[in-house]
């Protein structure tokens, strides 16, 4: 048995073995390992293609992998699926959402789904939507939402069964500073509860101020991972990140004709 499937208390959150993804030539994910132990903000960063997107998505059961496991609290992402992803909450990232529906019946549609009953989706629905802002919008077919308020809604839907895992791919894009902050502070109360938080971004400052652990993602390989301090060396998060990933530094000679 892989410590992955360990089964109970003692087992990590979401455990990934091996888990690789090819398109055509491009090896998007190259055979990654990873442990996030439960009770963790895990912050997983990476440049743009590095391969986050794909991971999460297999992580989750949204992508079949080409080789490799991913276990929920030990139960196979794709051989257990239903007791795994009945633990799993997920917003991900350019998956189309049932946006013929408003707001309102948007979260009325993924609780049925998620076997929930009419009244507790209702009084849940309606936190969610005040909580997050969404009550005027809640009559507005979400086709017609902005950037950010597709991801809240997308937010409101990963948080309405109560999961005991939190995997979110760039909660914080395209979110103004007032909901980016209300999103942090619902996502701490929820690991100071017990939850886990996996999710991927950008944006360094945030993952500093939020994240307990972090692994930082390139070239589909796991370049670096531990706990915040560990991976910072006592240095900027930012710092570490450009050197982890190899980026380039301006010269000023740069597209010199504009
Ligand atoms: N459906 C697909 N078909 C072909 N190539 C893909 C597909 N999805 C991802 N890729 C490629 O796999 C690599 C990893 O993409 P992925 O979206 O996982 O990166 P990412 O780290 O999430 O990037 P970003 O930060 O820009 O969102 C990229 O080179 C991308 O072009």
């Amino acid at each position: 048995m892989v410590p992955g499937q360990r089964v109970g208390g003692d087992a990590p959150a979401l455990a990934l073995r091996g888990l690789a993804k090819r398109f055509g030539d491009k090896i998007a994910v190259a055979g990654i390992d990873l442990d996030v132990a439960a009770g963790s903000f895990f912050g997983l960063l990476g440049p743009n293609g590095a391969g986050k997107t794909t991971s999460l998505s297999m992580a989750v059961g949204l992508l079949r992998p080409d080789a490799g496991a991913a276990y929920v609290q030990g139960h196979d992402v794709w051989a257990d699926p239903l007791e795994a992803k009945r633990l799993l909450g997920v917003l991900p990232d350019g998956v189309r959402m049932f946006d013929r529906l408003n707001g309102r019946e948007l979260l009325g549609y993924t609780g049925l789904l998620r076997g929930m009953a009419p009244d507790e989706i209702d009084a849940r629905a309606r936190d969610l939507l005040d909580v997050l802002g969404l009550v005027d919008a809640g009559q507005t077919l979400v086709v017609d939402y902005s950037a950010g308020m597709r991801k809240k809604i997308g937010l409101a839907c990963a948080l309405l069964h109560a999961p005991r895992v939190l995997v979110l791919d760039e909660p914080f894009e395209a979110v103004d500073p007032v909901s980016a902050a209300l999103i942090r502070d619902i996502l701490q109360r929820y690991v100071h509860g017990g939850g886990t938080v996996i999710f991927s971004s950008h944006v360094m400052q945030v993952v500093e101020r939020l994240c307990s652990h972090v692994a930082i993602l390139a070239d589909g390989h796991i370049k670096t991972v531990g706990t915040l301090d560990e991976v910072r060396g006592g240095r900027d998060l930012e710092d570490v990140f450009v050197e982890v990933v190899g980026g380039r530094t301006a010269t000023g000679q740069e597209l010199s004709w504009l």
